[in-house]
């Protein structure tokens, strides 16, 4: 496809989106219908789409036209040769659009950092000092990070082993063990490091979060909501700990015993009946279902999809696994409770509200991380009993 031809199947993408389809599955019900789009076609086009989601608001808006024009003209591209009318291309600009695209906006803070309205409030509550530099940050594509398997290979190793598979990396300027991708991303997961299992693609604020819990050798953790089982290889790899891990929905581990095999570590999947039996544990790591208000640069679409009461039900469900997780730490254990949010509803107020309740579970360790370059925003809180 011509670069002319992509900005006009992300129109078309866009357009299916702005009337309420998701945008995961807009790009895929695209790409089973254009056959003729190659791997490299379907990702440039993807990444117009991502592009555009992630400054939606401040681009205006409008159609997914109006949408590719704006994106066209913010990032320098040739307005005439991506819309040329030629070859599968968008129509050239009528003299109206041209005449709109040089009108000068003037747009409110909220859309000038591409928050909801609704939201607004809430988030510079919530982040203070940071509001406009964090909403910023998420305008823009987020790097790409590994976690080095360091029972397997030295960091230095994992990176000559990258380089020779053409993918550059540079180590993280704090986060042990965690390299940042600096060209070819997309190579990755063909890589030889990542098919051997020794590097796992993870953000740098996730592998901070593991580091930052203290695990002693012998130590019982539970990643309590797994997932995909991100957080308990990550503790897996860097603790000689038993780990464990279980999921209200089991089946959103299901590739979890195939992720461990391929970095050589054991973890003990566990269904929610057994998981008294199989306690207490030391660390009760409680990944919680969140708005991923920290994440919105690599799913643009959740941000204007998020609604105060989908802020309530997560705030609800947050409630609920602090609740069942703490039955399940050890006297002397940790419960760390974490989300990849940045909004404090989803934060301090469930923990405050925890531990107002419960006057003998207390705070130790928070941090707040903010999106910006070296990572994604997460919350990470670790509670004691004392
Ligand atoms: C943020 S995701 C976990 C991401 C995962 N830790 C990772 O690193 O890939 C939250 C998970 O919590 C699970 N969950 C929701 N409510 C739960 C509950 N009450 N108990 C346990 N897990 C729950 C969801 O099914 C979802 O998989």
């Amino acid at each position: 496809m011509t670069p002319g031809a992509r900005v006009a199947a992300a129109i078309t993408i866009l357009d299916v989106i702005r009337e309420g389809q998701a945008a995961e599955l807009a790009l895929t019900s695209w790409a089973r219908g254009s056959r003729f789009a190659g791997s490299k076609d379907r990702a440039a086009i993807r990444d117009h789409v991502f592009d555009v989601l992630r400054a939606r608001r401040s681009l205006g808006d409008g159609t997914g036209r109006e949408l590719m024009m704006q994106l066209v003209k913010r990032d320098g591209l040739s307005m005439d040769t991506l819309f040329s009318g030629e070859r599968h291309a968008p129509d050239p600009l009528t003299e109206e659009e041209r005449a709109v695209l040089e009108t000068p906006v003037s747009l409110s803070p909220a859309a000038t950092c591409d928050v909801p309205d609704w939201l607004w409030p809430h988030w510079k509550d919530s982040l203070g000092r940071h509001s406009e530099i964090a909403a910023l940050a998420q305008q823009s594509r987020a790097d790409v990070f590994l976690r080095v398997n360091q029972r397997r290979a030295t960091v230095q190793n994992t990176m000559d082993m990258l380089s020779k598979d053409g993918i550059s990396v540079v180590p993280h300027p704090d986060i042990d063990g965690c390299l940042r991708v600096t060209d070819n991303p997309r190579r990755v997961k063909i890589a030889e490091a990542f098919v051997d299992g020794i590097v796992e693609l993870q953000d740098a604020s996730s592998q901070f979060a593991i580091n930052a819990v203290t695990v002693s050798d012998g130590a019982r953790v539970l990643d309590y909501c797994a997932g995909g089982g991100g957080k308990a290889l990550g503790f897996a790899d860097r603790y000689n700990a038993a780990v464990f891990a279980h999921d209200i929905a089991p089946a959103r581990m299901k590739d979890l015993s195939t992720r461990a095999a391929r970095a050589k570590v054991e973890i003990t999947q566990v269904a929610t009946d057994s998981l008294l039996s199989h306690g207490p544990f030391d660390v009760v790591f409680c990944d919680a279902p969140c708005s991923g208000s920290g994440t919105w640069r690599r799913t643009p679409d959740a941000k204007w999809r998020l609604t105060q009461e989908r802020l309530d039900t997560l705030n609800a469900m947050q409630t609920e696994v602090v609740a069942g997780a703490t039955q399940l730490v050890a006297d002397d254990g940790v419960l760390a409770y974490a989300t990849c949010s940045v909004l404090s509803s989803e934060n301090d107020a469930i923990v405050d509200t925890f531990c107002a309740a419960n006057p003998d579970w207390h705070s130790v360790q928070r941090h707040q991380l903010f999106p910006g370059p070296d990572g994604d925003g997460f919350y990470l809180n670790l509670l004691r009993k004392f």
